[in-house]
């Protein structure tokens, strides 16, 4: 169940709001109870259904497009992309999205593969592992789930896969193409392009605007900025160490959140009628929610929503399209396998 459901169904109910017993006898009380919680401020305007991003939603339109080409693809070259999915230790947040992606996978048609090391597996063993994938002609892509535990070198591991089969786009082979004009990466992260995706499907225009991306994270910020650049939008990082990042936000046509801190980025960093993408996904203590927590974003939401013209809810957003960005770059693997098409010198 989606937040941005929720939270549009709450916005069309205006009287329990006001009310913390008549709260009680909602069926989904998460949004209108925190509301509730603290009486004396005005509840947020709510948003309109027509400035949010409905991520989840562009994301399964692009799972069944997937849906297709794969059916396509079985038919005409017998072939069944491929993903192996390594998991170290057994971290939450990693398992819940390690499964996600399995499952996303099988949605879709692919075959997944899954090893679950423990966390004190040694770097050399998880070598091994990527490198049976790098071998397998089955898989075509490899996703090592990250974080790493600390006494393993993400470096090494990340440089150990093989560029063809680099679905997360972190190699940096990948990562120079991306950042040289004349070059193409054989893969893009997937965070960053599901952003442009998302900029894309709503019809936001890229050229020529200003954008500001918060954050400068080798997995979101800098892939995103460099996206952004490659469409000939004016770009400007700013991060931890940037004096007046408000003020530089508060121009951008095209804002990117991905600074990792929950709700940085307030309503007046927003300009009026800017579109923004919030990558963030940090857990805020709700005791009125079923988990003691919810989800929030890198951006204040009513705040932002209420002088954006188009905003990412979390969760979603972006979230998805992570997902159905990483199924989009294994598809494209496969196809360059059937095809047989020779790994670009490197
Ligand atoms: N090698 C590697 N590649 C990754 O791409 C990678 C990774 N490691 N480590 C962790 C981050 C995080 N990530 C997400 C994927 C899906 C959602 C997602 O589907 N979010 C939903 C659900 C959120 C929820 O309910 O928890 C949403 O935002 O609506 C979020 C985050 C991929 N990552
Ligand atoms: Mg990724």
């Amino acid at each position: 169940m989606a937040f941005s459901c929720q939270r549009q169904a709450a916005a069309g109910r205006a009287a329990p709001r006001t009310s913390s017993r008549r709260v009680a006898a909602v069926p989904r009380p998460v949004v209108l109870a925190a509301a509730a919680a603290a009486p004396a401020a005005p509840a947020p305007t709510p948003v309109p259904p027509s400035k949010l991003i409905d991520g989840k939603a562009i994301a399964e339109t692009i799972r069944s497009e997937i849906a297709t080409e794969v059916a396509a693809m079985k038919q005409q070259y017998g072939l069944t992309p491929g993903l192996a999915v390594v998991l170290v230790g057994s971290r939450k947040d990693s398992e819940t999205y390690v499964r996600s992606k399995k499952k996303a996978c099988a949605e879709v048609g692919f075959d997944s593969y899954g090893t679950d090391l423990p966390a004190d597996v040694s770097e050399e063993e998880l070598l091994k592992v990527v490198e049976a994938y790098n071998a397998d002609p089955r898989v075509h892509g490899i996703l090592v789930q990250l974080p790493l535990p600390k006494h393993i070198s993400e470096k090494r591991i990340l440089d150990a896969i093989s560029i063809e089969k680099d679905v997360d786009g972190f190699h940096p082979l990948n990562m120079g193409c991306l950042a040289m004009r004349g070059r193409e990466p054989l893969f893009v992260p997937c965070t960053p392009k599901g952003c442009i995706e998302l900029l894309e499907r709503m019809n936001v225009p890229i050229a020529g605007r200003k954008a500001c991306v918060i954050g400068r994270s080798n997995i979101v910020g800098m892939p995103a900025a460099l996206l952004l650049q490659r469409r000939d939008a004016t770009v400007t990082m700013v991060h931890s160490k940037t004096p007046d990042a408000a003020r530089i936000c508060s121009e951008a046509d095209i804002v990117i959140a991905a600074c990792g801190v929950a709700e940085m980025v307030k309503g007046d960093w927003i300009k009026p009628g800017a579109v923004v993408i919030d990558v963030g996904i940090n857990a805020k203590d709700d005791p009125t929610a079923k988990k003691g927590y919810r989800l929030v974003g890198d951006v204040e939401f009513d705040g932002a929503a209420a002088r954006a013209s188009l905003i990412t809810p979390v969760p979603g957003g972006v979230g998805p399209m992570t997902i159905a960005m990483l199924l989009q770059n294994t598809l494209e693997s496969a196809r360059r396998a059937a095809k047989g098409e020779a790994a670009p010198a490197h």
